[in-house]
């Protein structure tokens, strides 16, 4: 199967700061990949290398079998890409900047006209078609980027912190349109937003100092925490020593610490390698005459594996 989005070796050098230092990676029809790393981690610019918007100083960047150095024009057709920060045009209007950017993609007439219509009604642009660009409020902005990108209906987007800006609800419809559109296409984002990485994304890409320091599923990378498969347990009643004693001792627990909010605090009973604790916590529990109050499997939390990842490499 050949793969939509293929990178191979990208390097940038800005004079003395080497951005990139050598990222490889291929993505498939079906995935999005999500970017996470630290501010200055060379995600963008990688971004922008991915999409033929920066030649790099080495390596070379392929979607869709056509390499997008020597086959520009053929890459972008099956490319969308959103960049950083507001469109350019800033005197444009929505409706004028979207038409503009129908005829660069080569649609005229009626098709343009369909594919403008169809672009602002999946973002919702409707309200602010005869707007200027500059006077649109950031979440307005990053949408009209959205729906440049989106556009032409390409088979690969890479889309440079597509929620930032927006709101809450925002941020959701972008995830959902996002989530929506991820069966046919090979999709790139990159996201400061951990909560995004297990909404949307298929595969995350830990990047710091312009190397990949890890890549995996979500659910591979929350394994790497210690929170993986800890059970946290709130008692009805207070918990006396005899129990907490009780639970690290039990096969399998690598440590016991207190957690949860002050109001309804708990234990989370770590557990050694994944094992499953669950049974005999509850039958701990029950054997201590402690009536539970909350008992759940933790999944393991991205943001200690992300701060241990990056922090690793400093
Ligand atoms: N045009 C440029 N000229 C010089 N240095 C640059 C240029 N663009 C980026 N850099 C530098 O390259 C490094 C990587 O920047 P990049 O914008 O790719 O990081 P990032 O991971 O996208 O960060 P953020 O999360 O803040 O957007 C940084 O040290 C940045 O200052």
């Amino acid at each position: 199967m050949t793969h939509l989005i293929e990178i191979h070796g990208l390097v940038k050098n800005f004079g003395p700061i080497e951005a990139v230092k050598g990222i490889s990676f291929t993505v498939d029809r079906g995935e999005v990949l999500g970017f996470l790393g630290p501010n200055g981690a060379g995600k963008s610019t990688t971004m922008k290398m991915a999409a033929g918007f920066l030649a790099p100083s080495a390596g070379r960047a392929i979607i869709c079998g056509h390499d997008v150095e020597k086959e520009p024009l053929a890459a972008k057709r099956k490319l969308g890409y959103l960049p950083e920060g507001a469109p350019a045009y800033p005197d444009m209007t929505t409706a004028g900047f979207l038409s503009f950017i129908a005829q660069v993609r080569g649609y005229r007439g009626a098709e343009a006209r369909r594919r403008v219509a169809e672009a602002a009604e999946r973002l919702e642009l409707g309200g602010v078609m005869y707007q200027p660009i500059e006077t649109l409020s950031k979440g307005f902005k990053r949408r009209v980027g959205l729906a440049q990108a989106l556009l032409h209906d390409p088979e690969v987007l890479i889309l440079d912190e597509p929620t930032d800006g927006l709101d809450p609800n925002q941020k959701h419809q972008v995830r959902e349109l996002i989530h929506g559109m991820a069966r046919d296409k090979a999709i790139i984002i990159s996201t400061h937003i951990l909560e995004e990485v297990d909404a949307v994304c298929t595969r995350a890409m830990v990047i710091a100092h312009g190397t990949v320091l890890a890549d995996g599923t979500p659910g591979e990378l929350e394994a790497r925490s210690r929170y993986h498969n800890a059970v946290f347990v709130r008692g009805a009643a207070p918990f006396g020593d005899g129990i907490v004693g009780a639970l690290a001792a039990l096969p399998g627990v690598a440590a016991v610490e207190p957690g949860g909010r002050s109001d309804a605090a708990g234990l989370y009973v770590l557990a050694q390698n994944g094992a499953d604790l669950l049974p005999a916590v509850r039958e701990a529990m029950a054997e201590h005459g402690i009536p539970v109050a909350e008992l759940r499997l933790e999944r393991g939390r991205l943001d200690g594996v992300f701060r241990d990842i990056t922090a690793a490499k400093n």
